[in-house]
């Protein structure tokens, strides 16, 4: 029996990184929260475990043979409505029954159940930087015509939004603010040369100083796509121009990210490198709730560090800026290039150097259009996947990203 008092919540991608610390924190506040959906790709074993644990309405799962598998699976008593598809995403999304839509799909398959959670005029709890990114003209025009509620799950974007003046709708001001300054760790190859990186493995790749995060942010991580795509979202949250968009490197992944505003003043957000403090602040915003972190000891991490990012080593980070200055669908272009050339690499298709190169050209290859409609934003994704596989396939050339592929 549903409890109005709890906040229905539909977790999308409940099986990756940011589904189970969104359930950890969910269940540890059963009188605040109950999972209404839960929506995964092809992770059944994990889904099923899921549902008999949270009982929700409605899972979802990615294709026709994941959804029959995963109802072969479940107990008929448990209730439990196996949906399928992006159809399925989207009616867990906009369901009347929803109060908060976890977003935490990965990569382009989260934009069109993100877009209608955010027209339907939910709590949108935004993990899938990529929505942003191919659209965030769409997303934050729907966000502002349906009165939905967007709190930034990004750990940078919700220091900021921690940081920046908050008006009682949720809605970002920026009062006094000059700029914003996010961090980045520098990844996993912050001191290594070009020539190391041109022998990176897959693992060392996955393997963040700081963060437990899925094998695609990882690796955007260790490319700094990772923070080029965040200056993008940060630029569309927070109605920014490119230059009020500082990146500086933290190595310790403590401050989170930082206001500075006009009169000298920097505000900035600091917390152990754990996801369930942003995403319990998500939930529980304008209040806060235990997230199960364990206190910052400031003493026993000693020292906090800030350099410059080298974009001579890590060249996504100028891809990222010029896909924004380059504006329309560039953003969506050089996204999905991005996927393709890190599912490649993911896959030893190619190099670690090759992902920019590969980026890079399809930037140059496709044309950009004013993103008018998500069925423009989409066609601008297929065709730059479709050049991006080209340029994966094509094998050793140079990129002017200065990198042999
Ligand atoms: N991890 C982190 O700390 C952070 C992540 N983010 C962002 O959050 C998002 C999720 O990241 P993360 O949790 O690390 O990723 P993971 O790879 O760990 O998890 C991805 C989730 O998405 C599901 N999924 C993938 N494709 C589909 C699809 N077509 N339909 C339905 N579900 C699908 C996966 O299901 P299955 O298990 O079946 O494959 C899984 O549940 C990304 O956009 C990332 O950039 C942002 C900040 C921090
Ligand atoms: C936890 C989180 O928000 C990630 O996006 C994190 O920021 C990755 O770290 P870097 O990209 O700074 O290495
Ligand atoms: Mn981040």
């Amino acid at each position: 029996m549903a409890n109005p008092a709890q906040q229905a919540v539909s977790v999308l991608g409940s099986t990756g990184s940011i589904g189970l610390s969104t359930l950890d924190v969910i269940a540890r506040h059963p009188d605040r929260y109950r999972v209404f959906a839960l929506a995964a790709n092809t992770s059944v074993a994990a889904m099923a475990a899921q549902c008999r644990t949270h009982r929700p309405e409605f899972a979802v799962m990615a294709c026709a043979d994941a959804a029959q598998a995963l109802r072969d699976a479940l107990p008929g008593e448990l209730g439990t409505q196996v949906l399928q598809g992006e159809e399925g995403l989207c009616r867990v999304a906009t369901d009347p029954a929803v109060d908060a839509v976890m977003a935490a799909v990965v990569g382009a398959a989260g934009l069109p159940s993100t877009l209608a959670a955010a027209r339907a005029g939910k709590r949108l709890l935004l993990a899938n930087k990529e929505s942003l990114v191919m659209a965030g003209h769409l997303l934050m025009e729907a966000v502002h015509e349906s009165g939905a509620l967007l709190l930034p799950i990004d750990s940078e974007h919700n220091a900021i939004f921690q940081c920046l003046p908050v008006d009682r709708a949720g809605r970002p001001g920026r009062a006094g603010v000059d700029k914003v300054l996010l961090t980045a760790s520098g990844g996993p190859f912050r001191t290594w040369s070009v020539a190391q990186m041109a022998a990176a493995t897959p693992e060392q790749a996955c393997a963040h100083p700081n963060w437990d995060m899925g094998r695609k942010i990882s690796v955007d991580s260790a490319t700094l796509m990772n923070k080029g795509l965040e200056f993008i979202e940060a630029c569309w949250l927070f109605d920014l121009a490119p230059e009020r968009v500082d990146v500086v490197v933290h190595p310790q992944s403590i401050v989170h990210s930082m206001v500075q505003y006009r009169d000298g003043s920097v505000l900035a957000q600091l917390g152990n490198p754990d996801m369930r403090t942003p995403i319990a602040y998500g939930l529980s915003w304008p209040e806060r709730v235990d997230a199960g972190v364990s206190p910052l000891d400031l003493v026993a991490a000693s020292r906090l560090d800030f350099e410059a990012p080298d974009e001579g080593r890590f060249p996504c980070l100028r891809l990222a800026r010029e896909a924004v200055s380059a504006g329309g669908t560039a953003m969506a272009i050089c996204n999905a290039a991005n996927e393709v050339a890190v599912a490649a690499f993911l896959d030893n298709r190619i190099g670690f150097n090759d992902i920019p190169a590969v980026i890079e050209r399809t930037l140059e290859r496709c044309p950009v259009v004013e993103p008018r409609s998500l069925a423009v934003v989409e066609t601008a994704d297929a065709e730059a996947r479709h050049a991006a596989e080209v340029f994966v396939a094509d094998g050793p050339t140079r990129g002017s990203a200065g990198v042999e592929i």
